[in-house]
């Protein structure tokens, strides 16, 4: 094992959290830290910088209303001018590369990386909608890497990340602190938060939503209540650590090592070279903050009469737009559950839909697709496209024995958005972008006997 992923390991070792969604939590790394009664003390303590950092419009309703304030050894306003650097295979908005696409795609895994690939490296933009500089819209991106992200730091001012492990763990150092988020976590980076990537295993690969659009909060209950679908209390933040000198640095005092900073911004990579890691927040209050979520803890609700509800109801997280119900994204999970149906076609039904699809999956299968939808890889049903089971799957669930089924062979989830997917012309020139998809629902046979 090499000395990264051990280091990395230790390092998330029994991690400390705090829990709730959208607490005014607050942490200090060092006691007296944070400052008592007031946000902006004529002196901070212990010489630290106040810095606000804000996700909403100062006057946006107390609901909506995101913002934290970091106690640092260093103000962020002191950091050398940014300047262009390659985006690489990580795009932004607008995604005007290729005409949308009506069909339907699929994609096998990414390939493995060259070695040395960190995190940031290893994004790889397969499409989205929207645009950064309207605050709307999003995009979906898969990562493979193999390496930390050593001497780098990245923020992303384009949109939160929502980003969902598939194989390996990683470890993510934040201004707020330290998450450990393993395949069937999700974690999130909220808009423009410092974070680094270390692998806790050699090989690691998963997806990534961002969102350009208003920060994901927990769906609304209606009449299921009080509880029930993700619950609050299972949402960790992390607690305050900080960086003393260069990326990776713990002890008081080390010297200060120059960190590169790269900063999307309306969806290009920006970097500027700080001489001291920006990952410095001693302490911090707030609900402006980084969280994990472990998706085998959603609680799956469903039919326990008849018909196949909509998938809505395994929402997770939602980023609502304007329009009541209408998300710019919803992130859904299609976690282990019991089908009980009666007379009932139990998998999801045919459909055409005026949101956009994009499927992953964390592990195992998924129940509308026999083969070829596999752990690492995605499909994209784009508005209107029409889609469902595959015949394999329309024949033995048109005859399956009704009899009370566990479906627990797999952990699949949906990015759906309001806007169609236009997707990049890598994704579309892509060695695994699969030829063949529309093969699936070939052999659907006519059985109308009028
Ligand atoms: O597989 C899909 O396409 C996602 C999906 C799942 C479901 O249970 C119902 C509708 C739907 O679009
Ligand atoms: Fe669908």
């Amino acid at each position: 094992m090499s000395s990264g992923i051990e280091q990395a390991r230790k390092a998330a070792e029994r991690l400390e959290y705090l829990s709730g969604f959208g607490n005014e939590h607050s942490s200090e790394a060092v006691p007296g830290a944070l400052p008592v009664g007031r946000n902006a003390p004529q002196r901070a303590p212990l010489g630290l910088y106040a810095e606000q950092l804000s996700g909403s419009a100062f006057t946006e309703p107390r609901a909506h209303n995101r913002r934290s304030w970091l106690y640092r050894i260093r103000p962020s306003a002191a950091h050398p001018r940014f300047v262009r650097s390659d985006n690489g295979t990580f795009r932004g908005a607008p995604f005007t590369d290729q005409a949308p696409d009506p069909n339907r795609l699929r994609w096998g895994p990414l390939p493995e990386p060259p070695a040395g690939t960190d995190f940031l490296a290893g994004l790889w933009t397969l499409g989205g909608n929207g645009d950064p500089a309207r605050r709307s819209g999003m995009a979906i991106h898969l990562y493979a890497a193999n390496s930390p992200m050593a001497e780098r730091v990245f923020s992303d001012a384009d949109g939160e990340l929502l980003i969902v492990p598939e194989r390996g763990g990683l470890l993510l150092r934040t201004e707020f602190g330290l998450l450990r988020a393993d395949p069937g976590h999700v974690a999130l980076i909220p808009r423009g938060v410092r974070f680094r990537v270390e692998p806790l295993d050699a090989s690691v690969r998963g997806y990534v939503c961002e969102n350009y659009g208003r920060p994901f909060v927990l769906p609304d209950l209606g009449p299921i209540g009080a509880n029930g679908l993700a619950n609050a209390r299972d949402f960790q933040a992390p607690v305050a650590a900080y960086e003393d000198g260069g990326a990776g640095t713990g002890t008081d005092g080390a010297a200060e090592r120059p960190v590169e900073v790269v900063n999307k911004f309306c969806g290009n990579l920006w970097t500027a070279e700080y001489d001291h890691s920006p990952l410095d927040v001693v302490a911090w209050h707030g609900n402006h903050v980084p969280y994990v979520y472990d998706l085998r803890r959603f609680n799956v609700l469903g039919s326990i009469s008849y018909d196949h509800p909509d998938p809505s109801i395994f929402t997770v997280l939602t980023s609502p737009s304007d329009t009541p119900g209408l998300a710019g994204v919803d992130f859904v999970v299609f976690a282990p559950r019991w089908l009980v149906g009666e007379d009932t076609f139990r998998p999801p039904y045919f459909h055409r839909n005026v949101m956009s699809e994009y499927m992953g999956l964390i592990e195992g299968a998924y129940d509308a697709k026999a083969e070829g939808f596999v752990p690492g890889g995605g499909s994209l049903h784009n508005m209107m496209s029409a889609h469902g089971p595959d015949r394999t799957t329309f024949d033995r669930a048109s005859s399956a024995e009704l009899v009370p089924q566990k479906v627990d062979n797999g952990l699949a989830f949906m990015f759906e958005t309001r806007w169609p997917v236009a997707a990049t012309a890598q994704a579309m020139a892509a060695d695994h972008l699969q030829g063949r998809y529309d093969d699936v629902w070939q052999g659907l046979e006519r059985h109308f006997r009028p």
